[in-house]
């Protein structure tokens, strides 16, 4: 079985290192004439599918703006990540998941195990209650084929007060996070399963993410302030491993579907340009 990493780093050899979310917030929807009600959000997701499904490595729908639709909403993630699975896109389910051990093994098992309704490629976790807390996500995801985004520097305001606390042996919160996530991605032959969330916007922060060996999704370009030319800065040795995600810069375009590819490839040629090619 082919791991995630593998999955992944051929998908942005093939298709380019870029990936788009599917953020509907309510006013997205009414710029693109929809209705703010599941049937708005069913064609919402129907249009996103159509116009990137084919063409970009990764789609991240988040699954918030599911969830605020109760079980109809999640009917339509559900069907979405079909959608996109059959296109041949990555899914990268955005719900930051974290808990306690067993909890966790339940969260796994929703995303990461293939018989789940809501199976995807990778989900995003939160590691405040401790990076091996999440043990049974990676585990899972080791076994199926999946991967594992953790958040480590966020691209909000807020998440430095948190994130750059330094514990006892003198590291950021957030270095801790980077180098347990290094670790389980030793041994990895082209790139790891399991990768880290480093905003685009936070500037240099002077963390060291050259060890990680594993996907970098980088968040906050264009709607958030953050830009490809940054990524330099904020990135520095992990520049290689950055997949730079776009939601409402790229979804602004709709609902026209070349509109949306064409705001897609101008974010990849930004990023390809500011990536240097690798
Ligand atoms: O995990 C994420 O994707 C994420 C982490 C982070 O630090 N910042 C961040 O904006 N995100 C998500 O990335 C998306 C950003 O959307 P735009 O600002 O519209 O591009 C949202 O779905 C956020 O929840």
């Amino acid at each position: 079985m082919e791991s995630f990493g593998d999955r992944l780093h051929r998908a942005m050899a093939q298709r380019g290192p870029l990936c788009v979310g599917i953020d509907p917030h309510p006013g997205l929807l009414t710029r693109w004439g929809l209705t703010d009600d599941v049937d708005g959000l069913e064609r919402f997701c129907r249009t996103v599918v159509e116009a990137l499904g084919d063409r970009v490595a990764v789609v991240k729908p988040q699954s918030a703006f599911f969830e605020r639709f109760g079980a109809r909403g999640v009917a339509v993630l559900e069907s979405t990540i079909r959608q996109l699975r059959d296109s041949g896109s990555l899914v990268l389910l955005d719900v930051k998941r974290g808990d306690i051990g067993s909890t966790v093994a339940a969260y796994a098992s929703a995303y990461l195990d293939p018989s789940s309704p809501l199976y995807v490629d990778a989900v995003t976790a939160s590691p405040y209650l401790g990076v091996m807390s999440l043990a049974p996500m990676f585990e899972l995801a080791a076994t199926h084929g999946g991967g594992v985004f953790v958040l480590a520097l966020t691209s909000n305001p807020e998440g430095a007060a948190v994130q750059h606390a330094r514990g006892a042996d003198g590291r950021t919160v957030a270095q801790a996070v980077i180098d347990e996530i290094a670790q389980l991605n030793r041994g990895a032959q082209t790139m790891g399963s399991f990768g880290l969330v480093v905003g685009a916007t936070i500037g240099d922060t002077g963390h060291d993410l050259s060890a990680v060996r594993g996907p970098l999704l980088a968040p906050g370009l264009g709607a958030q302030g953050g830009t490809a030319a940054a990524l330099r800065t904020v990135f520095g040795a992990g520049l290689p491993w950055v997949l730079p995600s776009y939601s409402r810069e790229v979804l602004h375009a709709g609902p026209d579907v070349g509109a949306l590819r064409a705001a897609a490839q101008r974010a990849l040629t930004d990023c390809r340009a500011a990536l240097g090619g690798s």
